[in-house]
């Protein structure tokens, strides 16, 4: 089968795949697979296959939001792919877990458009508890912080005149703020597959991020290399289980 969107034929595609925002984080993640090759990059939907510790997995960059995320996440299903790992960055709602710590979904607030368009309001978008499980062991056995619990999916960044209820979401106990999460594990449990995720924190959430943003330094750049590790890591575990 031909997905027409990411420009990929579904018999190339393995049973894994890691998903991430930026096409640059997936090339730096197929680096570390044996026999990476790129199949294609249509849009912001850059996707490589290869092995990791024997393992066939996609690496496939989503870009920013929901709605395109779910694109790539609805053809990769249809194309064969039955667990989906995403790979992203966060804005962090305590200093309990500054930027350059990690934290691994297990559920996510829909405060995103996209959902609401797919299910009902209250229909949970959460994670597999094997994936959740596989993430945490694997992060906590790299250096650093690594933390479980909720995050929030947004579909703004740059706030507007609409106060974002950031505060209420961090006395609620949400740990960080993305952008794809809630969309990822909706349409996994739509489509019958099973999703994941983990972020890396790249600063405050509710700073004014128009000022403080740099997802660009060497603190976050370690911390994206060790949930990379992580993630494959999670991936050669539910592989095989034994
Ligand atoms: O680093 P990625 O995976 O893109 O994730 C985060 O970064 C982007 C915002 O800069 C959004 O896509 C958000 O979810
Ligand atoms: O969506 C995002 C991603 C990184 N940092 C944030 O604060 N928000």
């Amino acid at each position: 089968m031909y997905l027409p969107i990411l420009e990929v034929h579904s018999e190339e595609l393995p049973a894994f795949a890691i998903v991430c925002g930026d096409p640059r984080r997936a090339e730096v993640i197929a680096r570390k697979l044996d026999g990476a090759k790129e199949l294609a990059y249509a849009r912001e939907y850059r996707t490589f296959v290869g092995e990791y510790k024997g393992v066939k997995l996609a690496v496939v960059s989503h870009g920013v939001g929901s709605p395109g995320a779910a694109v790539c996440f609805e053809e990769l299903i249809k194309g064969g792919v039955k667990t989906l790992i995403r790979v992203g960055t966060a804005g962090s709602y305590s200093a309990d877990h500054p930027a350059g710590s990690l934290i691994v979904s297990t559920a996510a607030v829909r405060a995103d458009g996209l959902t609401k368009q797919l299910v009902p309001d209250g229909f949970p978008a959460v994670a597999d508890s094997e994936i959740v499980e596989a993430l945490y062991e694997s992060a906590r056995a790299t250096e650093g912080i690594v933390k479980k619990g909720i995050t929030v999916t947004l579909d703004v960044f740059f706030s507007g005149v609409v106060e974002v209820p950031h505060k209420q979401y961090k006395q609620a106990g949400v740990l960080a703020v993305e952008m794809e999460i809630a969309a990822l594990y909706v349409v996994a449990a739509l489509r019958g597959a099973r999703a994941g995720a983990i972020v890396a924190l790249d600063g405050y959430a509710d700073a004014d991020l128009a000022a403080e943003y740099d997802p660009h330094t060497n603190v976050v750049a370690g911390a994206v290399e060790r949930e990379i590790n992580a993630a494959l890591e999670a991936i050669a575990k539910l592989a095989d289980p034994s």
